[in-house]
């Protein structure tokens, strides 16, 4: 899969904001000022295809939790929209607070949301790997897509009964068989796009965002349990829980966010 090579470097939540990315002017992530979106008629519908048999593990990176999917063919796939070729999904993970009222990283209008999920997918077309892909410009592609504290979603309680397993930091376990599909709204036709970067070390500037006008709802204690999580790994003394694990925004730089829709 494609992170499990690398470790995040070791950051703290609040870890210290470089104080200038190199060339840094497409950072993420960013407020999607609604009113100042371009709608654009050529955006077309998002067209993915996941296998949930390609799911392989979960783990506590010490900065998120990943589901992790084999990339090493083209099983899972996100086409369409804002992209020119085909992007293979690797992993997804979450963003998200100590509290209900902030833990997103990108904003709408300001809006915070408690969480945030992030669908990460590379330039299959073009590259052979992704480390590879994650230095090209075309090379990722992230679906976003915000969580609001309300119902309980049953597709993501397999993944939250999983959570206990790896609570501390590099704690990896077996997962399979997971549709990431089943965290997707209703409705995936409505997005906003622009170019950005990770949010994270080492924040190249190689992400298409496709973050997502409709939220999904989970149960407060679905939240909850992620934020049981450790930054720590079981050796430390002290363990720290793993919340607001978000970056600050970043900004637009002259960026047009585009939208798929009125
Ligand atoms: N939050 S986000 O969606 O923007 C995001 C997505 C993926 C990664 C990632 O894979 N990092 C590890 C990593 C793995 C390999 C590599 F070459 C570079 C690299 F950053 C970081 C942030």
């Amino acid at each position: 899969a494609c992170s499990s090579k690398y470790v995040l470097s070791q950051m703290h939540p609040m870890w210290q904001e470089p104080l200038e990315v190199p060339g840094g002017d497409h950072q993420s992530p960013i407020d999607i000022a609604v009113k100042k979106a371009v709608f654009d008629s050529d955006l077309k519908p998002l067209e993915s295809s996941y296998d949930p048999q390609t799911c392989q593990q979960i783990w506590n990176n010490g900065y998120s939790f990943l589901v992790e999917y084999d990339d090493t063919t083209d099983k899972n796939i996100l086409k369409g929209g804002p992209l020119q070729d085909k992007y293979r999904l690797c992993q997804f993970h979450f963003h998200w607070g100590e509290s209900n009222d902030w833990g997103s990283e990108h904003t709408v209008d300001r809006r915070l949301f408690p969480a945030e999920l992030h669908l990460v997918h590379w330039n299959s077309d073009r590259y052979t790997l992704f480390e590879e892909a994650v230095m090209e410009e075309n090379g990722l592609a992230v679906i976003g897509i915000f969580l609001k504290v309300g119902k309980r979603h049953e597709g993501l309680q397999k993944l939250v009964d999983a959570l206990p397993a790896i609570r501390h930091k590099d704690s990896v376990v077996e997962f399979n068989r997971f549709d990431p599909a089943s965290l997707l709204p209703s409705n995936i036709d409505d997005y906003w796009t622009y170019h950005g970067s990770l949010t994270t070390p080492p924040l190249t500037e190689s992400v298409t965002w496709i973050v997502m006008k409709q939220h999904i709802e989970v149960s407060h204690d679905q939240l909850a349990v992620f934020r049981s999580l450790l930054f720590t790994s079981a050796e430390e003394e002290v363990q720290k829980s793993m919340v607001n694990n978000f970056r600050v925004q970043q900004p637009l730089r002259g960026r047009t966010v585009r939208s798929s829709f009125t």
